[in-house]
């Protein structure tokens, strides 16, 4: 399985309907604290939308959800994991992606044969607060040297101008927020971002 090299995540269904019909192939829905009514309702407008424009849906967290709206793509952390029903997702035949932070959890989440490793946060990030201290170019191409020929996402403060450290260390897709949402103009960051992570398309 290929993942496009330019991962945008959003907090809701408003921000894919703005930014996926600029060419955005691969969009993660990472919602938190809302009622979960609400969160189904954007599952469905994302689904839409990533519909309409060829753009591969991934579902943050919400894995139930995720199956019960038909989507074919979830992103799980160890927490969310650790209490999922895998053979229920995979009876679903849903894709997995799930993140990693250090040694203990690259071997658990090898054990359940995930679609992508995520290994974050890569710089210092500002969205959320991380006990793990940035992981460095370094260990990211350690870790694509683990992992072999299973995709390898980079996450975490990650900005235009970071893009082609972490694809030269390994990464095969760049993940990012608010490179993009906390910029003054979201849809020229997203063109930027497209511009710039073109040239890292894998072949095959
Ligand atoms: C691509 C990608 N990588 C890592 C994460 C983080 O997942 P998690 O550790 O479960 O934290 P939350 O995003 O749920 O706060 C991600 N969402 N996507
Ligand atoms: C949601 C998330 N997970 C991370 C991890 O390391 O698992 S880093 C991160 C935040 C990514 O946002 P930004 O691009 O704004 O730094
Ligand atoms: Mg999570």
């Amino acid at each position: 399985m290929r993942l496009d090299p330019f991962y945008l995540i959003v907090d809701s269904a408003a921000w894919i309907e703005r930014l996926v019909p600029l060419g955005v192939k691969l969009v993660q829905l990472r919602i938190k604290e809302r009622a979960l009514p609400d969160i189904r309702a954007d599952i469905r407008r994302a689904k839409a939308v990533c519909a309409a424009h060829a753009c591969q849906l991934i579902v943050n967290d919400y894995w139930q959800l995720a199956i019960e709206e038909g989507c074919d793509f979830i992103h799980l952390g160890q927490e969310d994991l650790a209490t999922a029903d895998l053979s229920a997702i995979r009876e679903a035949g849903l894709k997995l992606g799930l993140s990693t932070h250090d040694e203990a959890e690259l071997a658990t989440a090898l054990a359940a044969r995930p679609d992508y490793i995520a290994l974050g946060p890569i710089y210092p990030t500002i969205l959320k607060v991380m006990p793990w201290a940035p992981q460095g170019l370094d260990r990211l191409r350690d870790w694509k040297s683990r992992i072999g020929s299973l995709p390898l996402v980079a996450i975490g403060g990650l900005t235009v101008e970071r893009i082609a450290g972490v694809f030269e260390n390994g990464a095969d897709s760049a993940a990012v927020v608010t490179d993009i949402t906390r910029n003054p103009d979201p849809e020229q960051r997203t063109l930027a971002w497209i511009g710039a992570t073109r040239s890292f398309h894998r072949e095959g």
